[in-house]
């Protein structure tokens, strides 16, 4: 009997474990690399950079491909940016055990491009089938003390991995997988189909699903929603409520997804295990949005951040 799942709510621990250290410098709380897609396709992940610079990494780095160069460096500044064309510039960029937590999927597209970049993150460039192996350094798809480098998948990623078993199965426990609802169908069909037919409690279906789908990709699992689902592989979930009092209507909005991407990023890079990482993402996610109130936009999320961390006293 799995346990009951933990309603996400602020407790002393999840306060505390956002604290910065007042003696750390920037490379002590972290590296994250988003990977993005090509020019005109570049919003999505300059948003879950931002997300992630805000909640706290040391560093944030946008890799992009040369055709993206110019249009992403007219708009960032904080974030910085790497040329990354292919797999092989990834596993290089990689070799760098500094850049301890990724993020793809906003806006990365479908192509060959991201699938190998896919696949390099996941330390599986060689034997996906069509993709050449690269030179693969000692120690890529590893992360600090050997760990495998933590790992954000959302939107273009989970419709790469439907549609790669091999990809699908590199996966590991230092994943996090961020369906909405139509991502989640394409990445477990049959799971969804069951959830669709459930007669029960529509959120205990969904824990349900969302625990059967964490099993079965062996990595996190956070099903975003009104009322957004995080499973483990070893059943552990938590839920956060964006309804009744705690509505956050306005988080419907483009691009706030790939915001909350950021968030689980930035904290991974931050150390946070995944699993928290998920939580305190969403959690903050909903309270940015409850902060800023009606009218708020995917920009907006990342620049409510410090008025919530203030109100933590943090
Ligand atoms: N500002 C930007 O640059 C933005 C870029 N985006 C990028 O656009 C690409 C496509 O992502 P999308 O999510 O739009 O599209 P998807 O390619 O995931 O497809 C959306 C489809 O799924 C269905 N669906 C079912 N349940 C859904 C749910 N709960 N939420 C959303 N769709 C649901 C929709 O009806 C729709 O047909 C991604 O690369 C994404 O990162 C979007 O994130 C929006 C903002
Ligand atoms: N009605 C709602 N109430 C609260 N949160 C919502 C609602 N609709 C969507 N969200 C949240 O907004 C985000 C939308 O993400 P996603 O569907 O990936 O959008 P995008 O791809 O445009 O970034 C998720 O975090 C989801 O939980």
């Amino acid at each position: 009997m799995p346990r009951a799942p933990r309603q996400i709510t602020a407790t002393p621990a999840m306060i505390d474990a956002l604290r910065k250290s007042p003696e750390a410098h920037k490379f002590g709380h972290g590296h994250a690399l988003i990977l993005s897609g090509g020019a005109g396709r570049t919003g999505a992940a300059r948003l879950s950079a931002r997300g992630a610079l805000r909640i706290g990494a040391g560093l944030v780095t946008l890799g992009v491909p040369g055709s993206a160069q110019l249009e992403v460096a007219a708009q960032i500044t904080a974030v910085m940016l790497r040329r990354v064309d292919d797999g092989n510039a990834l596993t290089a960029l990689l070799a760098d055990a500094r850049l301890n937590a990724l993020c793809l999927g906003p806006g990365l597209g479908l192509d060959g491009r991201a699938v190998a970049l896919l696949a390099a993150a996941l330390g599986r460039s060689g034997d996906i089938e069509g993709i050449p192996p690269p030179p693969t350094p000692r120690g890529v798809g590893a992360g600090v003390g050997g760990a495998p480098r933590a790992v954000v998948l959302d939107a273009d990623a989970l419709t790469i991995l439907a549609g790669h078993p091999a990809l699908f199965a590199a996966l590991h426990d230092r994943c996090v997988l961020t369906p909405h609802a139509g991502e989640f169908a394409r990445l477990f069909p049959d799971i969804a189909e069951k959830l669709n037919a459930a007669t029960k409690d529509a959120l205990a279906s969904r824990l349900d699903a969302t625990r059967a789908a964490a099993a079965r990709a062996g990595s996190i699992v956070l099903l975003k929603g009104p009322e957004t689902v995080i499973a483990a592989p070893d059943g552990r979930a938590a839920i956060n409520s964006a309804t009744q009092g705690l509505a956050a209507p306005w988080l419907a909005t483009a691009g706030s997804g790939d915001v909350l991407a950021g968030f689980v990023t930035g904290l991974l890079a931050r150390g946070f295990n995944p699993m928290q990482a998920a939580e305190t993402g969403a959690w903050l996610h909903t309270e940015c949005a409850r902060s800023f109130g009606p009218g708020l936009i995917a920009e907006d999320i990342p620049e409510a951040l410090p008025e919530v961390l203030r109100s933590l006293g943090l």
